[in-house]
C-alpha cells in the first residue's frame, strides 16, 4: 500500500496543455476518482502515476519516495483500462499469470496466486478458458485479476466499465469496491460517470480542461460545490445568475434577474461559497429541495409561475416550472402516484428553502 502525492504536475504536449499545476495527495487505502468529461485531463494524469507518461513539470510521489521518472516496470502499480487490454488467444490462466512470469516468480507460487486471485473475482471455473470465448464483464474480472494478482500497491482503474452495459456495470462496480476493501488498496479510479463516482468514491477530483475545480467526499462535493461547473456536473441542478444586495437581518439576499423578487439565502459555508468581490455569481439549487406548494403564499422565498413540462421518470416526476420572465426552474418529487402529477398550464407556487440554496462563482473557462 501507498500514499501518491502529486506535486505541481503539468504536463504539456506540444502547445496543447493536458494537465496544469495540479496538486494531489491520495491516502493510503483510499479509493480515489477522477472525474471529469472527456479530454479534461483524467487519463493524462494516471498514466503519469503508472509511469506512461512522465510530467513537463512537476511532481510524482509514492510514500515520500520521487517516482517521475521511474519506468512503469519499477513501480509495482496494477493497471486495468477500458478495452481489457487482455490477450485474446491465451486462456484465463496463462493471461492472470503473466505479469508473475515476467517478475520470473516460481510456477508453484504462480498457481498458487492466480488460483487465489481468479477464486477472489469469482472465475475459478474458467481457469482453462480462452479469454475471447468470455463475456464482457468476465473479461474485466480477468483484468482485475491480473491486475491484482502482483500485489500492486496502487490500483489504477481506467473507465474499466464503460464498456459494459448499463446491469453489468451497476454489478462490477459492487464487485471492484469488495475487492478494493478486502485488499485494502490504494485505488484511482477514473471515469466521467458521476454516479459511480458518487456510489464508489472515498474521496473525488473533478477535472476541466486539465483542471482540477474541487477535491472533496462525495457528500461535500454534492452538497457544497465550488463553482457551478462542479454543481452541473454532479447531479442535477437549477443555476441562475445573482448580484450580492443589502443583507436583512443578517440573511444574505441576492437578485436574478430570473426572478421578480429577491431570495434570501442561509448565511453560511454550505450555502454561500467563498468568491472576491466582483466575480459573476450563481445560485445553484438542486431540483430535489424546490418545493411545490399547495397553496399560494407571499413568504420569503416563495415564487410563482406555470408548469410548463411534467416528465414521469419511474421513481420520481420532474415538474418544469415557468416564471414570469420566462426563465424555467425544475422540482423533482418522488412519484406520489398519478393523481398527484400536475398538469400542464397550471399556475403554482414554488419555494426555495434558505438553507439548501448555493451561491458559488462561475468557473474560469
Ligand atoms: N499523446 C497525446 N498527444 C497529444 N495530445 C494528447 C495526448 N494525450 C492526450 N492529449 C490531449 O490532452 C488532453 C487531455 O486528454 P486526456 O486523455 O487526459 O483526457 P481525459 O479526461 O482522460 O478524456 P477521455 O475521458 O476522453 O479519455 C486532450 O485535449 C487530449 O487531446
Amino acid at each position: 500500500m501507498s500514499t501518491v502525492n502529486l506535486s505541481t504536475i503539468t504536463k504539456r504536449f506540444g502547445n496543447v496543455t493536458a494537465v496544469k499545476e495540479l496538486d494531489l495527495k491520495i491516502k493510503e487505502g483510499e479509493f480515489f476518482t477522477f472525474l471529469g468529461p472527456s479530454g479534461c485531463g483524467k487519463t493524462t494524469t494516471l498514466r503519469m502515476i503508472a509511469g506512461f507518461y512522465y510530467p513537463t513539470e512537476g511532481k510524482v510521489k509514492f510514500n515520500e519516495k520521487d517516482m517521475t521518472t521511474v519506468p512503469p516496470e519499477k513501480r509495482n502499480t496494477g493497471m486495468v483500462f477500458q478495452n481489457y487490454a487482455l490477450f485474446p488467444h491465451m486462456t484465463v490462466y496463462e493471461n492472470v499469470a503473466f505479469g508473475l512470469k515476467v517478475r520470473r516468480i516460481s510456477k508453484n507460487e504462480t498457481k498458487s496466486r492466480v488460483e487465489d486471485v481468479l477464486n477472489k473475482v469469482r472465475l475459478d471455473q474458467y481457469i482453462d478458458r480462452q479469454v475471447s470465448q468470455l463475456s464482457g464483464g468476465q473479461q474485466q474480472r480477468v483484468a482485475l485479476a491480473r491486475a491484482l494478482v502482483i500485489e500492486p500497491d496502487i490500483l489504477l482503474l481506467d473507465e474499466p466499465l464503460s464498456n459494459l452495459d448499463a446491469r453489468l456495470r451497476d454489478e462490477m462496480r459492487n464487485e471492484i469496491l469488495r475487492l478494493q476493501r478486502e485488499y485494502g488498496i490504494t485505488t484511482i479510479y477514473v471515469t466521467h460517470d458521476q454516479v459511480e463516482a458518487l456510489t464508489m468514491s472515498d474521496r473525488i477530483a473533478v477535472f476541466n480542461f486539465g483542471e482540477c475545480q474541487q477535491v472533496g467526499t462525495p457528500s461535500e462535493i454534492y452538497n457544497k460545490p465550488v463553482n457551478d461547473f462542479v454543481a452541473a456536473f454532479i447531479g442535477e441542478t437549477n443555476l441562475f445568475s445573482v448580484t450580492p444586495d443589502k443583507e436583512n437581518e443578517g440573511i444574505a439576499v441576492f437578485q436574478s434577474t430570473d426572478f421578480d423578487k429577491s431570495i434570501y439565502v442561509g448565511h453560511t459555508e454550505e450555502n454561500i461559497g467563498s468568491y472576491v468581490e466582483g466575480e459573476e455569481l450563481v445560485m445553484s439549487i438542486r431540483p430535489e429541495a424546490v418545493r411545490i406548494l399547495k397553496d399560494s403564499d407571499d413568504g420569503n422565498n416563495v415564487f410563482k409561475g406555470k408548469v410548463s413540462l411534467v416528465q414521469f421518470t419511474g421513481a420520481s416526476v420532474h415538474t418544469y416550472i415557468e416564471m414570469k420572465n420566462g426563465a424555467l426552474i425544475r422540482a423533482t418529487d418522488l412519484n406520489n402516484g398519478p393523481s398527484t402529477y400536475l398538469k400542464e398550464g397550471t399556475p403554482v407556487s414554488f419555494q426555495l428553502p434558505q438553507n439548501q440554496i448555493r451561491v458559488i462563482p462561475k468557473a474560469r473557462e
